[in-house]
């Protein structure tokens, strides 16, 4: 079963609410230039309300090693997810104390799919050029090099997430602004039918 990542949470009650519907992780966006900018302090509280099978993801764009360091501790956060052009010191540095998504951009897939394969603490994720923008990705042209085990972002949503899965076959789907009424809070609605049609997801029928 493809499992599900839904992002940009901002509150105790949006966390819990996300959990309830059956999502596998939780993301907290810190990245300053974010709609969805959540305190470590309210991420914290969030991350300790939903128990220990929920995993919860800290997002950082381009911020310095001590800061994401910080923050994901003083968040509680299970994993790291870096946005941005970052060293592979850097990344291998993240992933010293946390297990890092990398994100990558369509264009650079091919490049970094073979840069991190392999490496330990570090799983691929793909996502549109402007993370949070809820354009979706050309998932036919991308499927050659997308490599087993990577994550998928970019557009996703209730209606197209089965279809996306079918294409890819990603471990983890992740969403944000097609499950919100307004950024940063959640459309309830929206997160159910998105956590449903991606664990209910048919992979049999998809020529591979
Ligand atoms: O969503 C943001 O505002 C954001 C800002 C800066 C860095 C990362 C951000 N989001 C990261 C995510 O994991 C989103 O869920 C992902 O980009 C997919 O977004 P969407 O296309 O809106 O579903």
């Amino acid at each position: 079963m493809t499992r599900v990542k839904i992002c940009g949470t901002t509150s105790v009650h949006d966390a819990v609410l996300s959990a309830e519907a059956g999502a596998d992780a939780l993301g907290f966006i810190f990245a300053p230039v974010s709609k969805r900018l959540v305190t470590p302090q309210v991420a914290r509280e969030a991350s300790l309300s939903v128990g220990p099978a929920v995993a919860r993801v800290g997002v950082f764009l381009n911020q310095g090693l001590d800061e994401v360091l910080r923050t994901a501790e003083a968040a509680r956060m299970s994993a790291v997810q870096l946005h941005g052009p970052l060293s592979r010191l850097y990344v291998e540095g993240v992933a010293a104390y946390y297990p890092v998504l990398r994100v990558v951009r369509p264009a650079d897939l091919a490049v970094e799919a073979g840069v991190w394969t392999g490496v330990s603490g570090v799983t691929l994720m793909l996502d549109a050029p402007e993370p949070g923008g809820g354009v979706p990705l050309d998932w036919e042209a991308l499927r050659p090099h997308f490599p087993p085990g990577a994550w998928l972002a970019g557009g996703l949503g209730p209606a197209n997430v089965a279809q996306a899965i079918r294409v890819l076959r990603p471990a983890v789907v992740d969403a944000v602004s097609r499950l919100e009424v307004t950024p940063g809070v959640k459309d309830p609605a929206a997160v159910r039918a998105f956590v449903r049609a991606a664990h209910s997801a048919e992979l049999e029928s998809y020529p591979q």
